[in-house]
Protein backbone atom coordinates (compact mmCIF):
# COMPACT_ATOMS: atom_id res chain seq x y z
CA UNK A 1 0.00 0.00 0.00
CA UNK A 2 1.23 3.57 -0.98
CA UNK A 3 1.23 5.64 2.42
CA UNK A 4 4.92 5.79 3.06
CA UNK A 5 4.64 8.52 5.93
CA UNK A 6 2.91 7.88 9.23
CA UNK A 7 0.61 11.13 10.33
CA UNK A 8 0.05 11.75 14.50
CA UNK A 9 -3.43 12.84 14.92
CA UNK A 10 -2.12 15.75 16.70
CA UNK A 11 -0.06 16.80 13.95
CA UNK A 12 -2.71 16.22 11.17
CA UNK A 13 -4.63 18.65 13.45
CA UNK A 14 -2.49 21.33 14.12
CA UNK A 15 -1.70 21.45 9.94
CA UNK A 16 -5.71 21.41 9.77
CA UNK A 17 -6.07 24.30 12.29
CA UNK A 18 -4.59 26.95 9.60
CA UNK A 19 -7.94 25.75 7.31
CA UNK A 20 -11.39 26.81 8.03
CA UNK A 21 -12.73 23.21 7.66
CA UNK A 22 -13.84 22.67 11.20
CA UNK A 23 -12.41 19.91 13.80
CA UNK A 24 -10.65 16.29 12.46
CA UNK A 25 -13.25 13.76 12.97
CA UNK A 26 -11.53 10.75 11.46
CA UNK A 27 -8.95 9.79 8.76
CA UNK A 28 -6.87 7.08 6.74
CA UNK A 29 -4.57 6.09 4.26
CA UNK A 30 -5.57 5.59 0.89
CA UNK A 31 -3.86 2.17 -0.57
CA UNK A 32 -4.25 3.11 -4.20
CA UNK A 33 -1.00 5.12 -5.91
CA UNK A 34 2.26 5.21 -5.75
CA UNK A 35 3.97 8.28 -5.92
CA UNK A 36 2.61 10.17 -3.14
CA UNK A 37 0.81 8.93 0.25
CA UNK A 38 -2.48 10.19 0.34
CA UNK A 39 -4.94 10.29 3.06
CA UNK A 40 -8.90 10.44 3.59
CA UNK A 41 -9.59 13.18 5.55
CA UNK A 42 -13.09 13.97 7.48
CA UNK A 43 -13.81 17.12 9.48
CA UNK A 44 -16.64 18.71 10.68
CA UNK A 45 -16.57 20.88 7.67
CA UNK A 46 -16.72 18.01 5.00
CA UNK A 47 -14.19 15.10 3.56
CA UNK A 48 -10.88 16.09 1.84
CA UNK A 49 -7.99 14.60 0.52
CA UNK A 50 -4.81 14.70 2.21
CA UNK A 51 -1.66 14.64 -0.19
CA UNK A 52 2.24 14.21 1.27
CA UNK A 53 4.53 14.77 -1.39
CA UNK A 54 7.27 11.89 -1.43
CA UNK A 55 11.06 11.78 -2.32
CA UNK A 56 9.75 11.18 -6.17
CA UNK A 57 8.44 14.84 -6.90
CA UNK A 58 10.38 17.29 -6.97
CA UNK A 59 9.46 20.07 -4.68
CA UNK A 60 10.40 22.99 -7.25
CA UNK A 61 7.62 21.57 -9.37
CA UNK A 62 5.08 22.08 -6.66
CA UNK A 63 3.92 25.22 -7.41
CA UNK A 64 2.73 24.08 -10.81
CA UNK A 65 0.68 21.51 -10.23
CA UNK A 66 -1.04 23.45 -7.28
CA UNK A 67 -1.35 26.52 -9.86
CA UNK A 68 -2.59 24.13 -12.56
CA UNK A 69 -5.03 22.70 -10.42
CA UNK A 70 -6.64 26.14 -9.20
CA UNK A 71 -6.27 27.36 -12.79
CA UNK A 72 -8.33 24.29 -13.99
CA UNK A 73 -11.06 23.95 -11.46
CA UNK A 74 -11.33 28.08 -11.88
CA UNK A 75 -12.55 27.42 -15.45
CA UNK A 76 -14.83 25.16 -14.45
CA UNK A 77 -13.06 21.17 -15.08
CA UNK A 78 -13.47 18.44 -12.57
CA UNK A 79 -10.60 18.04 -10.48
CA UNK A 80 -9.01 17.97 -6.99
CA UNK A 81 -9.13 21.94 -5.74
CA UNK A 82 -6.14 23.05 -3.40
CA UNK A 83 -8.15 24.17 -0.31
CA UNK A 84 -7.20 27.71 0.47
CA UNK A 85 -5.58 28.07 4.09
CA UNK A 86 -6.38 31.30 5.99
CA UNK A 87 -2.37 32.16 5.48
CA UNK A 88 -2.59 31.59 1.46
CA UNK A 89 -0.13 29.35 1.73
CA UNK A 90 -2.25 26.23 0.31
CA UNK A 91 1.21 23.98 0.47
CA UNK A 92 2.49 23.42 3.90
CA UNK A 93 4.30 21.00 5.86
CA UNK A 94 3.31 17.91 7.33
CA UNK A 95 5.26 15.32 8.69
CA UNK A 96 8.01 16.42 7.35
CA UNK A 97 6.71 16.34 3.91
CA UNK A 98 5.11 18.94 1.87
CA UNK A 99 1.81 18.91 2.21
CA UNK A 100 -1.93 19.99 0.47
CA UNK A 101 -5.36 19.40 1.44
CA UNK A 102 -7.85 18.95 -1.55
CA UNK A 103 -11.29 18.38 -2.07
CA UNK A 104 -12.63 15.32 -2.50
CA UNK A 105 -14.07 14.39 -5.81
CA UNK A 106 -17.24 11.78 -5.73
CA UNK A 107 -17.01 8.77 -8.42
CA UNK A 108 -14.75 5.51 -9.11
CA UNK A 109 -12.38 4.63 -11.73
CA UNK A 110 -13.35 1.71 -13.85
CA UNK A 111 -11.77 -1.30 -14.32
CA UNK A 112 -13.81 -2.14 -17.16
CA UNK A 113 -13.47 0.98 -19.89
CA UNK A 114 -16.31 0.76 -23.01
CA UNK A 115 -16.01 2.67 -26.37
CA UNK A 116 -18.60 5.38 -24.29
CA UNK A 117 -15.69 5.86 -21.84
CA UNK A 118 -13.36 6.07 -24.39
CA UNK A 119 -15.60 9.26 -25.75
CA UNK A 120 -15.80 10.69 -22.72
CA UNK A 121 -12.47 10.40 -21.88
CA UNK A 122 -11.13 12.20 -25.20
CA UNK A 123 -13.88 14.77 -24.93
CA UNK A 124 -11.89 15.49 -21.43
CA UNK A 125 -8.74 15.52 -22.28
CA UNK A 126 -9.54 17.77 -24.87
CA UNK A 127 -11.25 20.50 -22.35
CA UNK A 128 -8.25 19.99 -20.43
CA UNK A 129 -6.22 21.16 -22.78
CA UNK A 130 -8.31 23.88 -23.94
CA UNK A 131 -8.64 25.10 -20.43
CA UNK A 132 -4.78 24.82 -19.91
CA UNK A 133 -3.91 27.23 -22.75
CA UNK A 134 -3.52 30.18 -20.93
CA UNK A 135 -1.87 28.46 -17.98
CA UNK A 136 0.98 30.81 -17.32
CA UNK A 137 3.31 28.75 -16.02
CA UNK A 138 5.28 26.05 -17.23
CA UNK A 139 7.03 22.55 -17.04
CA UNK A 140 9.60 20.58 -19.35
CA UNK A 141 8.74 16.86 -19.77
CA UNK A 142 11.51 14.84 -18.05
CA UNK A 143 10.02 11.93 -19.47
CA UNK A 144 9.97 13.08 -23.33
CA UNK A 145 11.86 11.57 -25.80
CA UNK A 146 14.99 13.53 -24.51
CA UNK A 147 14.47 11.85 -21.33
CA UNK A 148 14.00 7.70 -22.31
CA UNK A 149 17.81 7.53 -23.61
CA UNK A 150 18.74 8.54 -19.62
CA UNK A 151 15.45 6.19 -18.30
CA UNK A 152 17.22 3.33 -20.74
CA UNK A 153 20.87 3.44 -19.85
CA UNK A 154 19.65 3.15 -15.72
CA UNK A 155 18.20 -0.42 -17.18
CA UNK A 156 21.84 -1.65 -18.04
CA UNK A 157 21.84 -4.91 -19.43
CA UNK A 158 18.95 -6.52 -17.16
CA UNK A 159 16.21 -5.62 -19.89
CA UNK A 160 17.08 -8.84 -21.37
CA UNK A 161 16.35 -10.62 -18.42
CA UNK A 162 12.79 -9.34 -18.41
CA UNK A 163 12.16 -10.63 -22.03
CA UNK A 164 14.46 -12.20 -24.55
CA UNK A 165 15.87 -9.96 -26.87
CA UNK A 166 14.47 -6.60 -25.42
CA UNK A 167 17.90 -4.58 -25.18
CA UNK A 168 17.98 -4.83 -28.74
CA UNK A 169 14.70 -4.34 -29.23
CA UNK A 170 14.54 -0.93 -26.78
CA UNK A 171 17.69 0.19 -28.56
CA UNK A 172 16.60 -0.22 -32.26
CA UNK A 173 12.95 1.79 -31.36
CA UNK A 174 14.39 4.57 -29.38
CA UNK A 175 16.76 5.71 -32.07
CA UNK A 176 13.85 5.43 -34.89
CA UNK A 177 12.11 7.89 -32.37
CA UNK A 178 15.20 10.12 -31.86
CA UNK A 179 15.41 10.53 -35.29
CA UNK A 180 12.12 11.12 -36.29
CA UNK A 181 9.93 12.70 -32.79
CA UNK A 182 8.49 15.67 -34.34
CA UNK A 183 9.02 19.24 -33.37
CA UNK A 184 6.01 21.04 -35.42
CA UNK A 185 2.56 19.95 -33.71
CA UNK A 186 0.89 22.30 -31.39
CA UNK A 187 1.86 22.48 -27.52
CA UNK A 188 0.48 22.85 -24.49
CA UNK A 189 0.00 21.25 -20.75
CA UNK A 190 -0.70 17.55 -20.93
CA UNK A 191 -1.81 15.58 -18.20
CA UNK A 192 0.25 13.03 -19.32
CA UNK A 193 -0.59 9.93 -17.12
CA UNK A 194 -4.11 10.16 -17.41
CA UNK A 195 -4.91 5.89 -16.98
CA UNK A 196 -8.32 4.64 -16.09
CA UNK A 197 -7.28 4.89 -12.49
CA UNK A 198 -6.96 8.86 -12.67
CA UNK A 199 -10.23 9.28 -14.42
CA UNK A 200 -13.56 9.12 -11.66
CA UNK A 201 -17.24 7.73 -13.15
CA UNK A 202 -20.44 8.46 -11.43
CA UNK A 203 -23.52 7.37 -12.10
CA UNK A 204 -22.30 6.63 -15.40
CA UNK A 205 -20.44 10.36 -16.52
CA UNK A 206 -17.30 11.11 -16.41
CA UNK A 207 -17.24 12.95 -12.61
CA UNK A 208 -13.58 13.90 -12.81
CA UNK A 209 -9.98 14.00 -13.14
CA UNK A 210 -6.93 13.59 -10.54
CA UNK A 211 -2.86 12.71 -10.55
CA UNK A 212 -1.72 15.67 -12.46
CA UNK A 213 1.52 15.01 -10.88
CA UNK A 214 2.99 14.61 -14.40
CA UNK A 215 1.59 17.36 -16.16
CA UNK A 216 3.61 19.04 -17.89
CA UNK A 217 4.25 20.97 -21.11
CA UNK A 218 4.38 18.82 -24.14
CA UNK A 219 2.74 18.27 -28.03
CA UNK A 220 -0.78 17.90 -27.19
CA UNK A 221 -1.61 14.99 -28.84
CA UNK A 222 1.27 13.23 -27.44
CA UNK A 223 -1.50 12.89 -24.53
CA UNK A 224 -4.72 11.12 -26.84
CA UNK A 225 -1.39 9.03 -28.05
CA UNK A 226 -1.00 7.85 -24.04
CA UNK A 227 -4.65 7.72 -23.83
CA UNK A 228 -5.09 5.34 -26.72
CA UNK A 229 -2.71 3.23 -24.99
CA UNK A 230 -4.10 3.10 -21.51
CA UNK A 231 -7.11 2.93 -22.10
CA UNK A 232 -7.74 1.33 -25.98
CA UNK A 233 -6.53 -2.46 -25.41
CA UNK A 234 -8.09 -5.37 -24.12
CA UNK A 235 -6.72 -7.71 -21.52
CA UNK A 236 -5.76 -10.14 -24.37
CA UNK A 237 -3.46 -7.12 -25.58
CA UNK A 238 -5.86 -6.47 -28.51
CA UNK A 239 -6.21 -3.15 -29.96
CA UNK A 240 -10.33 -2.37 -29.91
CA UNK A 241 -11.00 -0.28 -32.99
CA UNK A 242 -14.11 0.71 -31.64
CA UNK A 243 -12.87 2.27 -28.60
CA UNK A 244 -10.23 3.67 -30.47
CA UNK A 245 -12.36 5.59 -32.56
CA UNK A 246 -14.71 6.77 -29.70
CA UNK A 247 -11.88 8.11 -28.07
CA UNK A 248 -10.15 9.93 -31.02
CA UNK A 249 -13.90 11.19 -32.37
CA UNK A 250 -14.58 12.37 -28.12
CA UNK A 251 -11.08 14.52 -28.63
CA UNK A 252 -11.84 15.77 -32.46
CA UNK A 253 -15.85 16.78 -31.51
CA UNK A 254 -14.07 19.02 -28.85
CA UNK A 255 -10.63 19.76 -30.34
CA UNK A 256 -10.52 19.65 -33.91
CA UNK A 257 -7.34 17.66 -34.88
CA UNK A 258 -5.10 18.49 -38.10
CA UNK A 259 -4.14 16.54 -40.44
CA UNK A 260 -0.43 16.55 -39.17
CA UNK A 261 -1.97 15.73 -35.88
CA UNK A 262 -3.48 12.63 -36.84
CA UNK A 263 -0.31 11.92 -39.32
CA UNK A 264 1.58 11.53 -36.35
CA UNK A 265 -0.79 9.92 -33.73
CA UNK A 266 0.99 6.27 -34.88
CA UNK A 267 4.23 7.86 -34.13
CA UNK A 268 3.42 9.18 -30.92
CA UNK A 269 1.92 6.20 -29.93
CA UNK A 270 4.81 4.06 -30.35
CA UNK A 271 6.65 6.64 -28.15
CA UNK A 272 4.04 6.95 -25.51
CA UNK A 273 3.84 2.77 -25.23
CA UNK A 274 7.78 3.27 -24.80
CA UNK A 275 7.58 5.82 -22.21
CA UNK A 276 5.53 3.38 -20.12
CA UNK A 277 7.55 0.49 -21.00
CA UNK A 278 10.86 2.15 -20.18
CA UNK A 279 8.85 3.41 -16.69
CA UNK A 280 8.10 0.50 -16.09
CA UNK A 281 11.40 -1.69 -16.74
CA UNK A 282 13.24 0.96 -14.75
CA UNK A 283 11.49 0.17 -11.92
CA UNK A 284 10.93 -3.41 -12.50
CA UNK A 285 15.01 -3.57 -11.87
CA UNK A 286 15.49 -0.81 -9.10
CA UNK A 287 12.09 -1.24 -6.95
CA UNK A 288 13.06 -4.28 -4.25
CA UNK A 289 10.63 -7.36 -4.45
CA UNK A 290 10.47 -7.12 -0.67
CA UNK A 291 8.70 -3.06 -1.65
CA UNK A 292 5.03 -2.51 -0.72
CA UNK A 293 4.65 -1.27 -4.21
CA UNK A 294 3.21 -3.52 -6.79
CA UNK A 295 5.13 -3.01 -9.71
CA UNK A 296 3.81 -2.80 -13.22
CA UNK A 297 4.23 -5.64 -15.76
CA UNK A 298 6.70 -3.64 -18.68
CA UNK A 299 5.75 -6.33 -20.66
CA UNK A 300 2.31 -5.06 -21.01
CA UNK A 301 3.77 -1.99 -23.01
CA UNK A 302 5.95 -3.71 -24.78
CA UNK A 303 3.19 -5.49 -26.72
CA UNK A 304 1.48 -2.12 -27.08
CA UNK A 305 4.40 -0.85 -28.41
CA UNK A 306 5.01 -3.68 -30.98
CA UNK A 307 1.53 -3.14 -32.34
CA UNK A 308 1.83 0.77 -32.65
CA UNK A 309 4.99 -0.51 -34.82
CA UNK A 310 2.26 -2.13 -37.26
CA UNK A 311 0.02 0.47 -37.63
CA UNK A 312 -0.19 3.01 -40.94
CA UNK A 313 -2.41 5.66 -40.19
CA UNK A 314 -5.09 6.73 -37.95
CA UNK A 315 -7.80 4.76 -39.63
CA UNK A 316 -5.93 1.54 -37.72
CA UNK A 317 -7.51 2.85 -34.67
CA UNK A 318 -10.68 3.26 -36.10
CA UNK A 319 -11.01 6.88 -37.03
CA UNK A 320 -11.73 8.88 -40.13
CA UNK A 321 -12.33 12.50 -40.39
CA UNK A 322 -15.75 13.62 -41.03
CA UNK A 323 -15.17 14.25 -44.72
CA UNK A 324 -12.83 12.32 -45.46
CA UNK A 325 -13.03 9.78 -48.40
CA UNK A 326 -13.51 6.39 -47.30
N1 LIG B 1 -9.43 14.57 -4.98
C1 LIG B 1 -9.67 13.27 -4.80
N2 LIG B 1 -10.93 12.85 -4.55
C2 LIG B 1 -11.19 11.55 -4.30
N3 LIG B 1 -10.25 10.59 -4.24
C3 LIG B 1 -8.98 10.94 -4.49
C4 LIG B 1 -8.61 12.29 -4.80
N4 LIG B 1 -7.28 12.34 -4.98
C5 LIG B 1 -6.83 11.09 -4.80
N5 LIG B 1 -7.83 10.24 -4.50
C6 LIG B 1 -7.72 8.80 -4.20
O1 LIG B 1 -6.37 8.51 -3.89
C7 LIG B 1 -5.84 7.53 -4.79
C8 LIG B 1 -4.39 7.84 -5.11
O2 LIG B 1 -4.31 9.15 -5.70
P1 LIG B 1 -3.26 9.47 -6.83
O3 LIG B 1 -3.54 8.61 -8.03
O4 LIG B 1 -3.23 10.94 -7.04
O5 LIG B 1 -1.92 9.02 -6.10
P2 LIG B 1 -0.47 8.83 -6.64
O6 LIG B 1 0.32 8.18 -5.55
O7 LIG B 1 0.05 10.15 -7.14
O8 LIG B 1 -0.79 7.82 -7.80
P3 LIG B 1 -0.04 7.25 -9.09
O9 LIG B 1 0.73 6.13 -8.60
O10 LIG B 1 -1.23 6.80 -9.95
O11 LIG B 1 0.76 8.35 -9.70
C9 LIG B 1 -6.76 7.56 -5.97
O12 LIG B 1 -6.84 6.33 -6.65
C10 LIG B 1 -8.11 7.91 -5.33
O13 LIG B 1 -8.70 6.75 -4.81
N1 LIG C 1 0.33 5.05 -15.21
C1 LIG C 1 1.67 4.56 -15.00
C2 LIG C 1 2.08 4.61 -13.55
C3 LIG C 1 2.43 6.01 -13.05
O1 LIG C 1 1.33 6.73 -12.68
C4 LIG C 1 1.77 3.11 -15.51
O2 LIG C 1 0.75 2.45 -15.65
O3 LIG C 1 2.89 2.67 -15.76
Amino acid sequence: MAVYTDVLEGDLAAFLSRYDVGRLLSYKGIAEGVENSNFLVRTEGGTFILTLYEKRVDRADLPFFIGLLEHLAARGLSCPLPVQPRDGRTLGELAGRPAALFTFLEGMWTRRPAADHCRDVGRALADLHAKSADFAMSRANALSVAGWRPLFRGCGAEADKVSDGLNAEIAAELAHLEANWPSDLPRGVIHADLFPDNVFFLRGELSGLIDFYFACNDILVYDLAICLCAWCFELDGAFNVTKGRAMIEGYDGARPLSDAELAALPLLARGASLRFLLTRLYDWIHIPDTSFVTKKDPREYLRKNRFHRGVASVADYGFQKRGAAA
